[in-house]
This record gives C-alpha cells, sequence and structure tokens, in this order.
C-alpha cells in the first residue's frame, strides 16, 4: 500500500506561532507515525502545509525591507520546503535509525503550475502567519493587507491562492519514491509558477492550498490512500455549537453535501474536505481527516474522518 501523508502547517506550530522548538517536536510525532507504517511495510510520501511559516517570512521581509532586499512570496514559499524538509528528514532520519530501518529520505524543492488568468489572483483566500486583533489587523489593512476574521483566534492575513494544475517536479519526487526513498514533496501545495507563451516558467506571488496540492500530488505517485493530519481528530458538522458530531465513514458525496451546507471554514476544514473528496473521486482508496496522534491507525481507516467512494 502506498500512503500520501500531508502534514498541516498549523498542527505543526502549536499555538500558531510557528517556533522552531514547536515544529521540531511536532515534526517528531508525525515522523514516528511515519516510521511505524514503514516498519508495516506500507510505503509512505510526505507533503506539509506551510501557512504559519511562510506568513512569518514574509513579516521579516517587509519589516528587514529598509535593510536588506526583500523577496517576493513565491520565494518565501520555496524556503518553507526546505526548512520544513530539513526539520521533517532528521525527525524521520532519527525514528528510521530507532527502528533500525535502513531507508534514505529526501526532500524535492517543488514547483506547481497555476494559471495566470486563476481568479484566486483577483481575490485572495489563502490565511498565512498570525493571527492579530482586530485594530491591529484594521492598521494593516490601511496598509493595502488584505485579513479576515478567522473566528475566536482573531484576524488574519489572506493571500492569493490558485488552484494548482500541475506538479512540475512530480517526475523526480516519482523517481526518488521508486528508487525507495521516503520522499517529501509539494510542501506548502508547490511554489505557485506560471508558464509563458514561449513554455517558461516563472514564479507568482501566491501561497497554493497544501490539500488540494496533496490530492494532485496522490494521484501523480499513485497513492491508494490520503491521510490529512491536522490538529483536530475529524472534521465536524455543527462545529463549535452544542449539536457539533465528528463525520466518521463517509461517501464523497455525503461529504460534499455536508460542504454545500456550510459545515466546514474555507481556509481550514472547507479544503481538507474538498481534497479528501477530489482524490477518492479520482480513484484513490480511501482519504481519511485526523490529528497527529492518529496517524498511523488512520492509514487503516480506523479513525478520523474516513472519505469513501460513492
Ligand atoms: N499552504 C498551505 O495550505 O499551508 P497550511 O496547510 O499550513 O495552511
Amino acid at each position: 500500500m502506498r500512503v500520501l501523508l500531508a502534514l498541516g502547517g498549523n498542527a505543526m506550530t502549536a499555538d500558531g506561532r510557528a517556533r522552531p522548538e514547536d515544529q521540531i517536536a511536532a515534526a517528531a510525532v508525525a515522523m514516528e507515525a511515519v516510521a511505524d507504517l514503514l516498519e508495516q511495510d506500507v510505503d509512505v510520501v510526505v507533503t506539509h502545509g506551510n501557512g504559519p511559516q511562510v506568513g512569518n517570512l514574509l513579516v521579516k521581509n517587509e519589516l528587514a525591507a529598509a535593510v536588506v532586499p526583500p523577496v517576493p512570496l513565491d520565494w518565501c514559499g520555496a524556503q518553507t520546503q526546505a526548512t520544513l524538509g530539513f526539520v521533517l528528514m532528521d525527525a524521520l532520519d532519527a525514528a528510521l535509525a530507532r527502528r533500525g530501518l535502513d531507508r534514505r529520505t529526501a526532500t524535492v524543492v517543488t514547483r506547481t503550475l497555476v494559471s495566470a488568468d486563476d481568479a484566486g489572483f483577483a481575490r485572495p483566500t489563502k490565511p498565512i502567519g498570525r493571527f492579530l486583533p482586530a485594530a491591529d489587523a484594521a492598521l494593516l489593512v490601511e496598509h493595502g493587507e488584505t485579513w479576515e476574521d478567522r473566528g475566536e483566534k482573531g484576524w488574519r492575513r489572506v493571500v492569493a491562492s490558485p488552484e494548482p494544475l500541475d506538479i512540475i517536479d512530480a517526475p523526480a519526487a516519482r523517481a526518488l519514491v521508486d528508487a525507495g526513498f521516503v520522499v517529501i514533496a509539494n510542501g506548502g501545495g508547490g511554489i505557485p509558477v506560471v508558464r509563458a507563451v514561449d513554455g517558461t516558467l516563472s514564479g507568482v506571488e501566491a501561497v497554493i492550498d497544501k490539500d488540494l496540492g496533496a490530492a494532485l500530488l496522490a494521484r501523480t505517485v499513485d497513492a491508494d490512500v490520503l491521510v490529512i493530519g491536522t490538529d483536530v481528530t475529524h472534521a465536524v458538522l455543527h462545529f463549535g455549537t452544542p449539536q457539533a458530531r465528528d463525520v466518521g465513514v463517509v461517501t464523497a458525496a455525503e461529504l460534499r453535501a455536508y460542504a454545500a451546507d456550510g459545515h466546514f471554514a474555507s481556509g481550514s476544514m472547507g479544503p481538507k474536505v474538498d481534497a479528501a473528496c477530489r482524490f477518492v473521486e479520482g480513484g484513490g482508496a480511501r482519504a481519511v481527516i485526523t490529528d497527529l496522534a492518529h496517524l498511523s491507525e488512520a492509514v487503516t481507516g480506523a479513525t478520523g474522518t474516513v472519505v469513501v467512494p460513492n
């Protein structure tokens, strides 16, 4: 069995501040689960989010712009692929060594094609970086940024998030998987690039949704199961109300109907549900949404929100 494991950027950052020590601790938990699966002869490919991390890098760039040249958002995304790849490889190598497993790990810097005409460029939807109180966010809106009320945690900056169309570097990831490497690829949904009429690629300032990128990568590497690791054990109906109810085993059609009824927040559970449905609608056997502590059980469908074909 081959599994694509998508780790949430928020789940990797404890309180959302994305301190290095929190990310290292979360990577250790997640990579123990990966090592468990490898020990059971399950083939694992890993991808990860970068929302908190790429937002923090953008702020550092902006604050330091008078001192050193700032870099664009797609460069920040590329930097998060390298940093999180490094953290995950260190954690995975340690977990493999404890079990005496002889596997090599590799991170692929991954570009993902988007359309320059994508409606997402005109309407920012992807939450990144830290949460702020409404008054602080209002000041940044006056400076031209787009911020959105994200509920009880506060306001969060939103940026363009075009649809992922093609994972340019999937062949490299696939070759490494086939050669026996445990591969980390398409972090942050991939570095968004557009193709000019002459065929050349160039980065664009956006952050792709990593769950939608994961659904595409999972099909590209022929994964049987997509597991989306986040900070909750299940998708929840009537979230935050006395009627709240975990979603267990569900068909893609049933889950899409719940989504159409407004049960899942945009930029949060919404894209995870969409990605899970896309994966099974495209031929995947099962997609599971759960937290980092339940990753290895989730692969068999024993826990979490388990999305199955209609
Ligand atoms: N790129 C992305 O979707 O990251 P998060 O999962 O951290 O929001």
